[in-house]
């Protein structure tokens, strides 16, 4: 398994099975893509308030916050899903239904189109062209991946929870560490003292506890630490 991170802006993602685990499938996609959600009944997570709205103002709410997850209530069977796949001409199809035949069937179409699939069913051994999901930390714009290979779930989620703590405060210092290595640029320092600066600015303790208090701190001791390295 290779670790990709990919643009699903303008795609569509495919889910059948609109249960606990489709409905998870769907939330973890719906702000990257198009996600349509087929299945003969949808989780309560997933017939959010903007679903009982009336069709104008769910159109306005669409507009602000991008697409929201469309429902489509069917439930075809292992023959249909094919047709189902190519209506909707997916970058990725999930099979999260709780019957296995339908899920395989997913598939084989989806491998049979070069389409990526994700099965939410097995674990372990996959077949080329198939994805696992992630258990995914986020601190924008740091974004950790975490996989064991299908093997342990339940692992993958125990280590997400240790990690979520280890890269608090990860997004200012990408912010803060990317505008200095800009500054750096413009002012034309050396290019070996500039990545010395920097790598000493993302290990320095002091500009992660400056960023806690806040971003003007954390520029602070970030200055401190260039300071020193420029003046070597
Ligand atoms: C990371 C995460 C992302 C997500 O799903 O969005 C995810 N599972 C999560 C949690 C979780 N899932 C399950 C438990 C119960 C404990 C257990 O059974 O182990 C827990 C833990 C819990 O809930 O506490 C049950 C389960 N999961 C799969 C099967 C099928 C099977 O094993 O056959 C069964 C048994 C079903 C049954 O027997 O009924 C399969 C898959 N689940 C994967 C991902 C892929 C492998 C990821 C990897 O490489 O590690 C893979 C292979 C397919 C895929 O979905 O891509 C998410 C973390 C959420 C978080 O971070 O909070
Ligand atoms: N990946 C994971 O983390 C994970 C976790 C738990 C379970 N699972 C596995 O994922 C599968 C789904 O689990 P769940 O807890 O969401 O089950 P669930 O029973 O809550 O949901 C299954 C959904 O599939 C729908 N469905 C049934 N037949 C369908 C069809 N022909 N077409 C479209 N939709 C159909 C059902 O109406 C239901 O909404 C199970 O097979 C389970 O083994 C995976």
């Amino acid at each position: 398994m290779t670790p990709l991170y990919h643009d699903l802006s303008g795609e569509t993602v495919v889910v059948f099975g609109g249960g606990a685990v489709g409905s998870r499938k769907a939330k973890g996609f719906d702000e990257a893509a198009q996600v349509v959600v087929v299945s003969p009944e949808f989780d309560e997570r997933l017939r959010s308030p903007a679903d009982e709205r009336e069709a104008d103002e769910r159109e306005a709410a669409d507009a602000a916050d991008g697409p929201a997850v469309e429902l489509v209530r069917a439930a075809p069977d292992a023959d249909a899903v094919t047709d189902w796949i190519d209506r909707f001409d997916p970058a990725l199809a999930v099979a999260a239904t709780d019957d296995a035949a339908v899920n395989a069937a997913v598939e084989a179409a989806a491998l049979d189109r070069g389409i990526l699939v994700n099965r939410t069913d097995v674990s372990g051994g996959r077949d080329p062209g198939s994805v696992v999901v992630p258990a995914t930390i986020e601190d924008d714009p740091v974004t950790v991946a975490l996989s064991t290979g299908g093997t342990s779930p339940a692992l993958a989620k125990a280590l997400r929870e240790r990690i979520e703590a280890e890269i608090e405060g990860a997004g200012a210092m990408a912010a803060l560490s990317g505008e200095i290595r800009e500054e750096l640029k413009d002012e034309g320092v050396a290019p070996e003292t500039r990545r010395e600066a920097v790598r000493r600015v993302v290990r320095s303790r002091g500009v992660w506890k400056g960023l806690q208090k806040g971003r003007s701190n954390g520029r602070q001791e970030a200055d401190t630490v260039i300071e020193e390295v420029l003046n070597r």
